[in-house]
């Protein structure tokens, strides 16, 4: 049986004042660092050990690594930092307030841009100071490969290469794998794991600092999954995650 562990970063500053932050590369806050050593800890009384870890090229996810693998006096871990599993892009939408934005186009409408397998927010325009191709990290990407702007499918289509070709064949082969990312890139990799219908995932949020503990057969098929924590805070903060959006709780 193998075991992978899948972690969303904890709180960044966009997350606290509820904006859509997509590729745009805001820090942890206080809370956040406080969750990612809460992270570090459950795992180390868990007795989790490391041989790699995954992360994307957003300060939010490296840093939580950096504070996990620090509480769990791990940080000799390889680290690994990918694009492709950053944050799913959300276009225009980035920066905006999540509410304010519901209560200008509607509830229903902000549900199918945050959530609609297949529907992506509005587009930015290459000339929009937030195109990623103005930022150097991205400087070895075609113009193809740099979103203006991504739905859920687009980022599970942009993540599963690197699962393929790099995370799988370590799995198979026994290295034990820490993924630290973000909300939808972890819900990308949740559903082709899970083998999640386009309308479950919609119902579906990770909570931000918990780790998820996937089991997984030979073949990499699930035989199941548990957050480490306590269950009814976990469940508490899923449904924070849900009612963000919601221009009126
Ligand atoms: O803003 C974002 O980039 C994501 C994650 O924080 O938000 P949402 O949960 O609305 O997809």
């Amino acid at each position: 049986m193998k075991k992978l562990v899948l972690l969303r970063h904890g709180e960044s500053i966009w997350n606290k004042e509820n904006r859509f932050t997509g590729w745009t590369d805001v820090d942890l806050t206080p809370k956040g660092m406080e969750e990612a050593r809460s992270a570090g800890q459950i795992l180390r009384e868990n007795g989790f050990v490391f041989d790699i870890a995954y992360t994307s090229v957003l300060k939010r996810a490296i840093r939580t690594l950096w504070i996990t693998l620090d509480q769990m006096d791990q940080m000799w871990v390889p680290v690994n930092l990918t694009w492709r599993l950053n944050e799913r892009h959300y276009g225009a939408l980035q920066g905006l307030n999540k509410a304010e934005t519901a209560a200008r186009y509607g509830d229903k409408q902000v549900l199918l841009w945050r959530r609609g397998y297949d529907t992506q927010p509005p587009a930015l325009t290459n000339d929009d100071g937030r195109y990623p191709g103005f930022d150097l990290r991205y400087s070895h990407l075609t113009p193809e490969e740099i979103p203006l702007t991504e739905s859920l499918k687009d980022t599970v289509i942009r993540f599963l290469p690197y699962w393929d070709q790099t995370i799988v064949p370590q799995v198979k082969s026994g290295q034990r794998i820490i993924i630290v990312a973000h909300g939808n890139s972890l819900r990308a990799l949740i559903k082709y794991l899970d083998k999640v219908s386009d309308d479950a995932i919609v119902h579906y949020n990770i909570p931000t600092g918990v780790p998820l503990v996937y089991e997984l057969d030979d073949n990499l098929e699930p035989i199941r999954n548990y957050y480490l924590g306590n269950s009814a805070e976990i469940e508490e903060a899923m449904l924070a995650v849900t009612n963000q959006a919601k221009a009126h709780i």
